[in-house]
């Protein structure tokens, strides 16, 4: 038949340009291999070598969308190079990255978005321990979510950031949908407790709300902790993502109940290194100011006055006195600007305290 001679000479085709794809992949894991050693020996003696460099993946990502010409898209070919770069950086040292557990969390799926597959992840109990991991040095990355698109900043988060000196060096989107699932055993017309985590179940309150309104709803310390749950109680279902319901062998009932299809959430990556500037970057600061009239309005006056977009602003209780507040501001630019510089030098001088949290580059995927 001419198609099956037609099928034949294609998987040809694809058997040869899957070698030839597999000698380059070699070729270009033997160049990470090389940078290693070049890396090792323009060291000064005692000093750590840093094999992981962020701003380099930004660039290589996005010099990879800018190239691609179809058909598969942008994202989809990024994520591909994510994975070929993950291997080649494994190569050269293998990552340990913590994040909100445990497995089967947005957390860990966002940590794996960001670093590709070939990195050890170490789930956490806690946000603070994710902190609290990389300080020590147990880990060389964490990785925290800070905001969601629906429901607004994850205040422990921040939180944390008061609590601890840490660097951020990137950020990641996730589109966060949400499922209800229930497992083998599960009598779906007796459910009487729907289990997840208190951000989950607000980012899904008017789905609940039509669909099971008098159902309670029990808030657990994550969405991963309520789909194991549900495995072994008949008379419950959790709300969780993708990874959740396929690592406790979950059912869907119902696919995509977040109210809003947008609903996204926003990790950042945090560590201990510097990155340096990518010409597209983003900055976090915290900032104290006196607590009198206008101190706020003369914060953002040098940002506004030099043109700098900010991207965020939130205000968290400072915890060094009542009613007293600190302010969290994203804004484009890198710390090492100068315009940026300029900027920061005029709020120190109104501030109490102004640290910098970190530049770092614009999320690629
Ligand atoms: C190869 C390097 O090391 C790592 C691996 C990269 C890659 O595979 O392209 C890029 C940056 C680093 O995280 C490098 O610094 O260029």
């Amino acid at each position: 038949m001419m198609s099956e001679q037609e099928l034949q000479a294609l998987r040809l085709r694809i058997d040869n340009l899957d070698e030839k794809i597999l000698e380059l992949i070699s070729d270009r894991a033997r160049c990470a291999e090389d940078v290693a050693r070049v890396k090792m020996k323009a060291l000064p003696e005692g000093e750590k070598p840093v094999f992981y460099r962020p701003e380099r993946e930004a660039q290589v990502l996005k010099r990879i969308m800018e190239r691609n010409k179809g058909p598969l898209d942008n994202e989809e070919m990024a994520r591909l190079f994510r994975e070929i770069m993950s291997s080649c950086l494994a190569l050269e040292n293998p990552l340990k990255v913590a994040y909100l557990g445990p497995e089967g969390t947005f957390s860990q799926a966002a940590a794996m978005k960001h670093f590709g597959h070939a990195v050890i992840s170490v789930p956490m109990a806690a946000i603070d321990e994710v902190f609290r991991e990389v300080a020590a040095g147990a880990v060389n990355f964490g990785v925290v979510p800070v905001e969601n698109s629906t429901e607004g900043a994850i205040n422990h988060t921040l939180d944390s950031f008061l609590e601890h000196d840490m660097v951020i060096c990137g950020e990641v989107e996730l589109r966060i949908h949400h499922h209800l699932l229930v497992g083998e055993t599960t009598k779906t017309d007796k459910i009487t407790r729907i289990y997840s985590h208190a951000q989950s179940l607000a980012q899904c309150r008017k789905w609940l709300d039509a669909h099971y309104p008098n159902v309670e709803r029990v808030a657990v310390s994550s969405n991963a902790d309520a789909a194991k749950r549900v495995k072994s109680e008949w008379n419950s279902a959790a709300i969780a993502g993708d990874m959740a319901a396929n690592l406790y062998g979950l059912t869907k009932l119902a696919e995509k109940i977040e109210d809003r299809p947008d609903n996204s959430t926003r990790f950042l990556i945090i560590g201990s290194q510097e990155v340096p500037p990518t010409g597209d970057d983003k900055t976090s600061v915290i900032v104290s100011m006196r607590n009198k009239p206008g101190a706020l309005h003369e914060l953002l006056v040098p940002f506004h006055n030099n043109g700098i977009d900010l991207t965020r602003i939130e205000t968290r209780p400072s915890r060094s006195g009542k009613w007293t507040y600190v302010f969290f501001i994203d804004f484009v630019g890198h710390h090492r600007d100068p315009l940026i510089k300029d900027v920061l030098e005029k709020i120190n001088q109104e501030a109490v305290a102004l640290k910098v949290l970190g530049s770092y580059p614009k999320a690629v995927l």
